[in-house]
């Protein structure tokens, strides 16, 4: 397959070749910030070794939920899983369940179990514990590089590349430059902006306020991991990816459904099919979609795409959504 990933040389010392330099400086801003190496490397999937099989994560970004963020404690624990295997297999799949809600005020243990080393295949069994409890359980398969000619997939969609559109920031420094914005909707707009979420969204079809009509429970975005990663660590490439993966996927469910909001909403389940190699710190396309809702679930599916086309990632989610209706009245 063909692979346009940027070389060490271009990327590690100049903070790769990113399309924003354009020599204004918001864009020098932007270019500088993509030098520093992204913070998911240098701390949230950087685990202590305890002992062994066994390690601790920390966290850098928290949800308003005030419970742990699913997609650290997924990617967190395909580190710890990836730990135990050989440089020559990759993971191709994982299949998790979170079972209790993470509390952000304690650190986060992961004990691997080895399951099986096959002659192709490796699998990993991860729990995430706090309190002395599971708040994750996860399966993990490796596999060695074995090419074969069956090989197909889907088309990538249609959609503006990432220079020709604004980020999930930028479109709210816009949106509040407009005259009568109400108060609370503001507010909630300069908390989002004070989130240090370690992740860059480019939405395809931005929402332009929060009051908007029930939709196809669709959504495109490009989307990358804040700061520079570099080339050559594709094991790491893939617990970033499990971290970015996460993050604005279950909403999607919520699409079809206006004047509702989630009082309550949570994944219960994640998991990934890794297809090939990919750079998490370079512009994906994040397609996702809910196939179905009802009795207070929905199911979410995604594809990652590199943009030179290639489908590098596969994931699927259910969440529970508890409801209610919107008083417009009060609404933001
Ligand atoms: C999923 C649950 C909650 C299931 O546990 P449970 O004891 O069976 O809980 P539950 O009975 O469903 O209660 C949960 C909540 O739902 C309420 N509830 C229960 N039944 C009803 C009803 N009929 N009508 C209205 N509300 C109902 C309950 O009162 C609970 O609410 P509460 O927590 O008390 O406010 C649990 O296993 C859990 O917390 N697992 C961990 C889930 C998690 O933390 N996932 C990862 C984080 S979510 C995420 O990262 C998504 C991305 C967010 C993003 O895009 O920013």
């Amino acid at each position: 397959m063909a692979d346009t990933r940027a070389t060490d040389e271009t990327s590690d010392n100049t903070g790769g070749n990113h399309s924003s330099g354009d020599g204004n400086p918001e864009s020098r801003e932007v270019e500088k910030i993509r030098d520093l190496k992204s913070v998911l490397v240098t701390s949230v999937l950087n685990l202590e070794e305890l002992d062994v099989n066994l390690y601790r994560g920390t966290h850098h970004w928290v949800p308003r939920s005030r419970r742990l963020f699913g997609g650290q404690i997924v990617g967190q624990a395909l580190v710890a899983a990836a730990k135990s295997v050989g440089d020559d297999v990759y993971v191709h799949s994982l299949h998790c369940y979170f079972v209790r809600a993470g509390d952000p005020t304690v650190a986060v243990l992961y004990q691997v179990d080895h399951i099986r080393d096959g002659r192709s295949f490796m699998v990993r069994s991860v729990r995430a514990i706090q309190h002395g409890q599971p708040i994750l359980i996860c399966q993990a398969s490796f596999h060695k590089l074995q090419p074969s000619p069956l090989q197909h997939q889907f088309t990538m969609p249609m959609v503006p590349p990432p220079e020709d559109l604004l980020t999930e920031e930028q479109l709210i420094h816009l949106y509040l430059t407009k005259p009568n914005v109400p108060e609370k909707l503001r507010q909630f707009l300069n908390q989002r902006l004070a989130n240090e979420v370690p992740i860059e969204i480019k939405p395809i079809q931005p929402q332009p306020s929060l009051r908007r009509p029930a939709t196809e429970p669709r959504k495109l975005f490009w989307v990358r991991a804040q700061g520079h990663i570099g080339e050559g660590n594709m094991k790491l490439h893939c617990c970033v990816a499990a971290y970015i993966s996460d993050y604005a996927f279950l909403d999607t469910a919520m699409l079809s459904l206006a004047d509702y909001k989630a009082k309550f909403f949570a994944s219960l389940d994640h998991s990934m099919w890794f297809h090939t190699t990919f750079r998490s710190d370079e512009w994906m396309l994040y397609e996702c979609e809910s196939p179905w809702a009802a009795n207070s679930r929905g199911l979410v599916q995604g594809r990652m795409w590199r943009r030179d086309g290639v489908l590098a990632v596969s994931c699927s989610q259910e969440g529970v959504f508890r409801v209610q209706p919107v008083n417009h009245r009060n609404k933001l």
